[in-house]
């Protein structure tokens, strides 16, 4: 029989506003000390786009009031079984004022001039799809470092 690898959902928002990005400095936890977009676990009684909602709230002070589906990442880490399934999403439409929190402190980018050295290795591969508005489905295998990618697979959905 194929015995299923168990699966963790998360999720990853991305705020845009005409050419910038709304990043955050993770400041404690899984993935500390790099810019990404604001997300995390998802909770058994929300959606995972209630879940994506949620954590931009909780880690930006944006309130999204609409969200877009713009990619799918799997990530597998050497010595983890549990595979990260990641939920991609864009949001134009937030209200609120942007906000330091415990977890993350917020910082515009302009989207052609990316902190890809402070991000995660996998990034620079799918966001040329993001800001093409072409949805992505990936699949990254790291080294335990959680930084060297053994292996890829990525495509335009
Ligand atoms: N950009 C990016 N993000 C993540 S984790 C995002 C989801 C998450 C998980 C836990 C806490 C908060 C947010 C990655 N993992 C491996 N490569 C990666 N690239």
């Amino acid at each position: 029989e194929h015995q299923r690898l168990p699966h963790r959902l998360y999720t990853l928002i991305f705020p845009l506003d005409k050419t910038r990005v709304l990043l955050g400095m993770k400041k404690r936890g899984f993935g500390s000390n790099k810019f990404n977009g604001f997300g995390g676990k998802v909770e058994p009684n929300e959606s995972i786009e209630q879940g994506a909602i949620r954590e931009l709230r909780e880690e930006s002070g944006l309130c999204a009031q609409s969200v877009d589906k713009c990619g799918l990442l799997f990530f597998y880490f050497e010595d983890d079984p549990v595979v990260m399934e990641v939920h991609v999403f864009v949001t134009r439409e937030y209200v609120g004022d942007v906000q330091e929190t415990e977890e993350m402190r917020p910082q515009w980018f302009d989207i052609h001039d990316m902190p890809f050295k402070q991000m995660w290795a996998d990034d620079p591969r799918w966001w040329p799809y993001l800001l093409k508005g072409q949805n992505f489905a990936g699949q990254f295998w790291f080294k335990a470092d959680q930084v060297t990618i053994t292996h890829e697979k990525l495509r335009a959905l």
